[in-house]
């Protein structure tokens, strides 16, 4: 390819693809409170904590066994609310009919939350294990607990003490039929504890439904995911799996490099790229969960940048004292999927310059020669470098590598991206340790083409609707080797 063909390309691309912007879904409490201190976000020493309520018998242990089974490869532990039962005194054991084992007062929540505040500071605990057939918490050795990645606690008030409830990352709530936590209930007090049915239906009705109505189901709401019929719903529990593993995996990254930031994840933000990563998804659709994301990533972009304090008087003659945005500023966009970020951008940031690089692998040899229309003052700005994949690393050491060649500092370029390959942040975040990489998922790996997976395809080709046979042939000469590499 000549060069001048090359250039007539990036002044033919220089125009905005207007893609359409939705503003919805953009509440500022989906994006991660940007902060200017290089790293501190991204210090994430504590456990993921997960808590699961529900009813007695509703399958609270059955969906935590689930979860611990599929996440197989990761340090898990599970804290189950009964270890904290307090010990009955004498009087309490010869009247054990009349004691109430569903009021919050039967636990030891002090015990509970000091156990865990020792996890989390990486202090191993032991954990009592409970007998429900002689009712004492110390009639077997306690289990020896070690510091973990995720830390289970499960149990039907585990919800019920804010300040429980605050140490969690996740909320699951069991919601399982009366009918069928009562049927279980039974069979398994008679055949495991070898109660008489008689007693466990007299409790039944005068604590463990009063308690549930009064105590356990109006902590339903403070739910993040509810699971209908519990270990049954494999639909729901492939999805909280699926949801720790992103958590886990950004979590290590960024331990190991404080210039990566990912935008905290919500469930919007995974219906999001659930919509994009989805072959079927129509263009229309593609551009539009695509745009949002864009939009979250490069307002979290912006929290990044320098700022200066401003005062200003208001309508009602206060003074308030705030910030002014930086204004040496410039995008940088890869062609061509890059161009698909820069509406954010432009709406982001009025009449902001945006330039462009090209990066094409000629030959065999796989050199790559770099074309680029770049404003002449970029070593003034900070640029935001606009790339939609972040795969091999390779496009993008050569596109930051220009940018500093052209006497922009490392450390004025922010690099943004939707998803990035954990081989591509580790090139990018060593070879340039003072860039502040912001993406919105961290993904598995590369395949043995050196695709992103599980990535979400060719992006520029989806996003401009030219991965159709037709548009294919119109553009032939622009495929570029960077895409989704
Ligand atoms: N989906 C299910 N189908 C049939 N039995 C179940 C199911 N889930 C749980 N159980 C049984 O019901 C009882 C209570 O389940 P468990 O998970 O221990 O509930 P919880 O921890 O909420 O009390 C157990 O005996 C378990 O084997
Ligand atoms: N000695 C005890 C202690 C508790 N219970 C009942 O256990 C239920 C809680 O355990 P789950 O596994 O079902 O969450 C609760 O309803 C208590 O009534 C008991 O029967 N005896
Ligand atoms: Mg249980």
């Amino acid at each position: 390819m000549g060069s001048n063909s090359v250039e007539d390309m990036i002044e033919a691309s220089s125009g905005v693809h207007f893609s359409g912007f939705h503003m919805d879904g953009l509440e500022s409490k989906n994006i991660e409170k940007p902060t200017t201190s290089p790293g501190a976000e991204n210090v994430h020493k504590q456990p993921f904590i997960i808590g699961v309520a529900g009813g007695a018998a509703s399958g609270k242990t059955t969906v935590c066994d689930m979860i611990i089974q599929q996440l197989h490869d990761q340090r898990v532990v599970l804290v189950n609310q009964d270890s904290f039962y307090h010990n009955l005194t004498e009087e309490e054991l010869a009247r054990v009919h009349e004691y109430n084992f569903d009021h919050p007062d039967a636990f030891d929540t002090e015990k509970l939350l000091d156990s865990i505040e020792n996890l989390r500071h990486d202090r191993a605990v032991d954990i009592p294990n409970y007998d429900f057939k002689s009712y004492k918490s110390n009639a077997f050795p306690a289990r020896r607990v070690n510091p973990s990645d995720v830390i289970i606690l499960e149990g039907i008030l585990i919800f019920h003490d804010p300040r429980v409830r605050e140490l969690m990352n996740m909320k699951i709530f069991v919601d399982t039929d009366a009918d069928v936590r009562l049927a279980r209930r039974i069979r398994r007090d008679t055949v495991d504890k070898g109660r008489d049915i008689g007693a466990v239906l007299d409790q039944y009705s005068k604590f463990v439904k009063p308690a549930f109505d009064d105590f356990i189901l109006p902590t339903k709401k403070y739910a993040d995911i509810i699971i209908p019929r519990g270990g049954d719903n494999h639909v729901a529990i492939d999805l909280i799996v699926q949801h720790i593993r992103t958590k886990l995996g950004q979590h290590d990254l960024c331990k190991i490099y404080p210039n990566l930031y990912v935008i905290q994840s919500t469930f919007q933000i995974r219906g999001m790229h659930t919509l994009i990563r989805d072959s079927l998804t129509t263009k229309h659709d593609f551009v539009f969960y695509s745009d949002r994301l864009i939009r979250l990533v490069v307002e979290h972009g912006l929290g990044h940048l320098p700022f200066t304090e401003k005062q200003v008087i208001t309508p009602t003659g206060s003074v308030y004292t705030g910030v002014d945005f930086c204004k040496r500023l410039c995008g940088v966009s890869v062609i061509r999927s890059g161009e698909s970020m820069e509406n954010a951008l432009r709406a982001c940031c009025k009449g902001i310059k945006i330039g462009k690089i090209l990066i094409h692998r000629e030959g065999d040899n796989g050199q790559q020669l770099i074309y680029e229309k770049l404003p002449q003052d970029i070593s003034e700005r900070h640029v935001l470098l606009l790339d939609p994949i972040l795969g091999t690393g390779n496009s993008a050491v050569q596109a930051i590598s220009l940018l500093i060649k052209k006497g922009v500092p490392e450390s004025n370029i922010i690099f943004l991206n939707l998803i990035s390959a954990p081989q591509g942040v580790h090139v990018v975040c060593k070879s340039f340790p003072r860039l502040k990489i912001v993406t919105s998922e961290i993904e598995i790996g590369l395949n043995e083409d050196f695709r992103v997976v599980p990535g979400m395809g060719e992006f520029g080709d989806r996003y401009f609707g030219t991965d159709d046979d037709d548009n294919l042939q119109a553009v032939a000469p622009m495929q570029l080797s960077n895409q989704s590499r």
